[in-house]
């Protein structure tokens, strides 16, 4: 493609205002290439217009119509009406369908969508917003290494950019889609000890922002394990001993990595719950 590509993004959640804001980041702060349709909520779409210059479209024509690719940002159990609506609009040989949602298949999503469609399935995660998305994308049947390049062009602009297989995905939202949640998560357990041991609130938020961006620093850089990393924190009878000592005993590991076992088994469980119907192909 010569001119600059388009894209309409679907739905104008926190995953699309994140891709949107990346995407903008890297082109001066705007993004006027990239067109935006929401459901029911007008308020939204004007909101992202004046923070990043998108276009808010009216109807799924007038987002899709003409647009090298379309990203659907919806929930998944969004993805079927809103591929259902798209089937008279797409063009197979000129468009990429991009899915970021979680579990559905790319089997599923060609099945829903006409016959012959490009479709990558991405699973990015917030971070896209400060251009430090890990994301994973696999790529279905219909999509050109060609196009393939292109997302891999689209995402590395906002983040690191991993190919893998479709069995692969699940696991990837378990650990990269959701994974920022886990460490909010920490952060907030962090600011409740903090200003409960009589840190302010601002004291406590500017310790925690740089101490988990350091650790984050450090696991990039170092080729030590995370186990060697915390060790060497860890003075004999010292004060992180005395905390590792108390998660150990509450086997703190082992129940964080229960919980990312139900992300996972919850996204392979949203797959298996809109696996294609062969009736419903497109043709
Ligand atoms: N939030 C996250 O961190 C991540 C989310 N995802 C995936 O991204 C997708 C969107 O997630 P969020 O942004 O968190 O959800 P969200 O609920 O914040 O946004 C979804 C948006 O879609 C709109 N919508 C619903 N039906 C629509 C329709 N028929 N046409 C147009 N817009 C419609 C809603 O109004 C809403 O603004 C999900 O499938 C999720 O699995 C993937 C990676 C990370
Ligand atoms: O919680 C979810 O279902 C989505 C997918 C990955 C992150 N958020």
């Amino acid at each position: 493609m010569t001119h600059q590509t388009t894209v309409a993004i679907l739905g104008a959640g926190s995953m699309a205002e994140a891709l949107i804001g990346g995407i903008a980041k890297t082109n001066g702060g705007k993004a006027p290439h990239i067109t935006v349709l929401n459901a029911n909520n007008r308020k939204r779409l004007n909101q992202l217009h004046a923070a990043y210059g998108v276009h808010a479209a009216q109807s799924y024509e007038e987002a899709v119509k003409g647009k090298d690719v379309i990203v659907l940002a919806i929930k998944p159990h969004n993805v079927q009406e809103v591929a259902d609506s798209l089937v008279s609009l797409l063009d197979p040989q000129k468009q990429l369908v991009i899915s970021v949602a979680a579990g559905i298949k790319l089997e599923t999503l060609e099945s829903w969508l006409p016959a012959d469609t490009a479709v990558i399935r991405a699973m990015p995660n917030t971070s896209a917003r400060v251009l430090a998305s890990a994301t994973t994308l696999s790529i279905g049947t219909y999509a050109t290494e060609w196009q393939l390049a292109f997302a891999k062009t689209l995402f590395s602009s906002i983040g690191t950019v991993t190919v893998v297989d479709e069995q692969q995905m699940d696991a990837a939202t378990g650990i990269a889609g959701s994974g920022p949640a886990y460490i909010y998560y920490v952060a907030e357990a962090m600011l409740n000890a903090a200003i409960a041991e009589g840190l302010s609130p601002a004291e406590a938020r500017a310790l925690i922002n740089q101490t988990i961006g350091g650790a984050a620093k450090q696991l990039s850089n170092s080729s030590k394990s995370p186990k060697d990393l915390y060790k060497e924190i860890m003075s004999p009878n010292g004060t992180t001993e005395a905390a590792i000592a108390h998660l150990d005993h509450s086997s703190a590991q082992e129940l964080f990595q229960q919980a990312i076992h139900q992300a996972v088994k919850r996204s392979a469980a949203i797959g298996a719950s809109f696996e294609r119907d062969p009736i419903h192909k497109h043709q």
